[in-house]
């Protein structure tokens, strides 16, 4: 069997309760979690009416920093905690209400690939990867046959006798995801999946990701902490903060408008790489006067190839210093981001935004410079 063939069924659960095809694969509707410690002690909301819905073959990208509320999603997507209040719906089955053994048979849906691969040390990667078959109860001839196809998926055929110890982060990782597809889920939750991976590994996994879900039409989570791995494979985004979903839409979008603080954060710690470690070092607040003010401009249209600046500069008859820049395909678009630094006077930082405004290029305003 190639990889097409091992293309997911369609679960008969779906059909079953008469959920269609448009409907999502994941819900969580208004979901809630309240951990009370020890009696005496105060209660602690680690999640507070959260709401998300990920489509069949779509790549969802939740990203919070620590202590947002992702692992306790996690548990609770997964069937191995109840949500406080709310439910959650895989596949149309509220899997929120279930028994501990129908939970577990509701996993089965789900594929979970963790941020340190959780391997058996002790067994092969062909032995890792048929471990789920196994406890299944599939007829060993079938498992072979079914650890091949899922080794040639992920590209390690020839390590397939080799044990976790000698393989290398981004192997043990496919070996993982490897596991996770073993028995056909309809879902991929990966749970910091690249967090303990270099770059390069990371860009290659990710890849790996995305060829999966087109190949399988899988529905992806994936959780993080590292907007990057959002920007590279997302399709949509959901920043959580303390517990709450405080934005949601195209990754595009969210890059392109971040409206909240946190997500306005998480956008400038990929963009915002671009500022030097001076410059940004003596960014201030407030305006200096006879400063400067250095803006951020964010082309995401048809206007990413026209000289905008220089009209404006023309326009408004000053001068401006551009300080960095860079172009990068974000959700398969052109998303170009430039910084600039112009004179720091309101009147003229207001008539440059403006005249920026007008030509559909947002701007924001990182600091002044003396
Ligand atoms: N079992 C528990 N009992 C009490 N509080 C808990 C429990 N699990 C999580 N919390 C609290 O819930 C909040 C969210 O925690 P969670 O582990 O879900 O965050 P996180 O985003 O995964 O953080 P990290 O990235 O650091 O793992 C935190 O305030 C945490 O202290």
């Amino acid at each position: 069997m190639n990889a097409h063939s091992s293309v997911i069924p369609v679960a008969d659960s779906a059909a079953r309760q008469g959920v269609s095809r448009t409907d999502p694969v994941i819900r969580l509707d208004r979901v809630g979690k309240v951990y009370r410690p020890r009696s005496d002690a105060a209660p602690v909301t680690a999640l507070d009416d959260v709401s998300i819905d990920v489509g069949a073959g779509e790549i969802l990208g939740i990203i919070g920093r620590s202590g947002a509320g992702k692992s306790t999603l996690v548990r609770i997507v997964n069937a191995l905690e109840r949500p406080t209040s709310g439910r959650v719906l895989i596949d149309g089955v509220t899997i929120s209400d279930l028994e501990e053994s129908a939970a577990r048979t509701a996993r089965r849906t789900i594929g979970m690939v963790f941020q340190h691969f959780a391997l058996l040390a002790r067994r092969t990667a062909a032995a890792n990867v048929a471990l789920p078959l196994e406890i299944a109860g599939w007829p060993r001839r079938d498992i072979a046959a079914r650890v091949d196809e899922l080794l040639d998926l992920v590209g390690l055929s020839a390590q397939r006798d080799r044990y976790p110890s000698e393989l290398s982060g981004g192997q043990k990782q496919r070996v993982g995801i490897a596991r996770a597809l073993a028995i056909r889920p309809k879902v991929l939750l990966c749970d910091e999946a690249t967090s303990a991976l270099d770059p390069e590994t990371t860009q290659q996994i990710l890849a790996l990701i995305a060829r999966i879900r087109r190949e399988l039409h899988l529905t992806v989570v994936l959780i993080t902490h590292e907007m990057s791995v959002v920007k590279s494979i997302a399709d949509r985004v959901a920043v959580l903060d303390r517990g709450r979903v405080v934005e949601q839409g195209s990754t595009f979008e969210v890059f392109a408008h971040p409206e909240h603080e946190t997500t306005r954060n998480f956008v400038g710690s990929v963009t915002g790489a671009l500022l030097s470690e001076d410059l940004r070092s003596r960014l201030v607040s407030e305006p200096i006067p006879g400063g400067r003010t250095v803006l951020r401009i964010v082309f995401t249209g048809p206007n990413a190839d026209e000289p905008v600046l220089s009209r404006v500069t023309r326009l408004l008859g000053i001068d401006v210093n551009i300080l960095a820049g860079q172009i990068e395909p974000i959700a398969g678009r052109s998303f170009g981001t430039l910084i600039v630094a112009v004179p720091g006077d309101p009147v003229t930082v207001d008539a440059v935004r403006n005249a920026l405004g007008r030509l559909h290029l947002s701007t924001e305003v990182l600091g002044h410079v003396a």
